[in-house]
């Protein structure tokens, strides 16, 4: 077990400079980050962020621009990956396909000189915890995809790594089997405490794995805190949009001023609704603001609601709950309720907000203005 930290981490591959200086030309931009020993980090964001260019350096697998990377008290920037103490699984499981899984576990070990008495009982501690015992004589060939990343990253640990760094480890397995390696993988970390990063584009996946989230956009880090904290307490309206299934609806609004009350006034359309007692003071009349409500905070009004009338455009039932997509203007907003009702398209409902549990974000540079 170890911490991690990156401080003030650049990355620019050489062969990828963009020629028009405006673009980003860094993959991975001025990152700072402080892993405690024994958590369970997640690095998120969509493809082409830079999340994997984080991972491999810290792995030493690619070189940083500048900056520094510190495992434990060890300054890492000039070491080989094999001196680092990580253990690593990629997406590709890369099992040796003419050794059997007892030996490509041992395969690391042996190039390390264990001896094979100490290399027999590192696996029989480790096979049972990954549920891989049953498959020591197999062939990788002969294993279902969820097999070969229990192997993979059973390879991974044996080593006792003070690290442990998983790339999209789940990517190629089907849903149900997500799934089940999903809570395995957390089960792990609880048995081994080692410090683990995963890398992945899939929320659900570090909202459910990891004790804290780095979410990335263009090789800049955005936001760092516990699934709640990211999905609460959004820090800027890419976050918002990001962390949540559907999205957080964002809407543009101006803030209009009647009998001495302030209202959202959702551009191009009739809908407004009243600003809330603790917005009074971070909005003035006149202002234009993004107004984020996540799906479930919209809210279907009763026959007396003073809410804005408003058109269903599509209708879904999805079992457990149901989505509303609603017209407002030019855009569309999404509304879920696990009330049993039905609508179809084109009727009529008020709609309400939630407006204690709306956000709010500066419409030029989308950081949140809200407390
Ligand atoms: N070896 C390389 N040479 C040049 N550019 C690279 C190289 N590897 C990655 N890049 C670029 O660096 C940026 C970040 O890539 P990276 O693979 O780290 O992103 P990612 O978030 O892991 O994406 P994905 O989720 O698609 O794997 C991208 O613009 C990518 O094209």
């Amino acid at each position: 077990m170890a911490k991690l930290i990156l401080k003030n981490v650049y990355k620019r591959y050489d062969n990828n400079k963009k020629k028009n200086k405006k673009q980003n030309d860094y993959a991975v931009n001025d990152y700072s980050l402080e892993c405690k020993d024994g958590e369970f980090i997640g690095i998120l964001g969509p493809s082409g962020c830079g999340k994997t260019t984080t991972l491999r350096m810290i792995a030493g697998l690619e070189d940083i621009t500048s900056g520094d990377i510190f495992i434990g008290e060890t300054k890492v920037n000039d070491l080989h990956p094999k001196e680092r103490h990580i253990g690593l699984a990629f997406e590709d499981y890369a099992l040796y396909p003419p050794l059997n899984v007892y030996d490509n576990i041992a395969f690391n070990l042996r190039a390390k000189k264990v001896n094979e008495e100490d290399i027999h009982k590192e696996i029989m501690r480790i096979a049972p915890i990954l549920k891989v015992d049953d498959l020591l004589d197999s062939r990788p060939v002969g294993l279902s995809g969820g097999q070969k990343q229990r192997v993979n990253i059973a390879r991974a640990i044996v080593r006792k790594p003070k690290l442990l760094l998983l790339d999209e480890p789940l990517s190629h397995l089907d849903g149900k089997m997500r799934q089940v390696l999903r809570t395995e993988i957390k089960r792990l970390h609880k048995e081994i405490k080692c410090t683990t990063i995963i890398v992945t584009h899939d929320q659900l996946e570090a909202m459910s794995l990891a004790d804290r989230i780095a979410i990335m956009k263009d090789g800049k880090l955005q936001q760092f805190g516990s699934p709640l904290e990211v999905y609460d307490n959004p820090v800027n309206e890419f976050v918002a949009g990001f962390i949540g299934e559907p999205p957080m609806n964002l809407m543009t609004v101006d803030i209009t001023k009647q009998d001495n009350e302030l209202f959202f006034d959702f551009k191009g359309s009739d809908v407004r609704i009243g600003v809330p007692k603790r917005y009074q003071s971070i909005v003035k009349e006149g202002m234009t603001v993004k107004l984020g409500v996540r799906p479930t905070d919209l809210l279907i009004g009763n026959e007396a609601s003073k809410g804005s009338k408003v058109k269903v455009a599509v209708f879904e039932n999805l079992g457990e709950e149901r989505r509303i997509s609603i017209r407002v203007g030019q855009e569309f907003l999404t509304l879920i309720t696990t009330e049993e009702i039905r609508y179809k398209q084109g009727d009529i409902i008020k709609l309400e907000v939630n407006a204690e549990k709306t956000h709010l974000f500066d419409i030029k540079s989308g950081e949140r203005i809200n407390p």
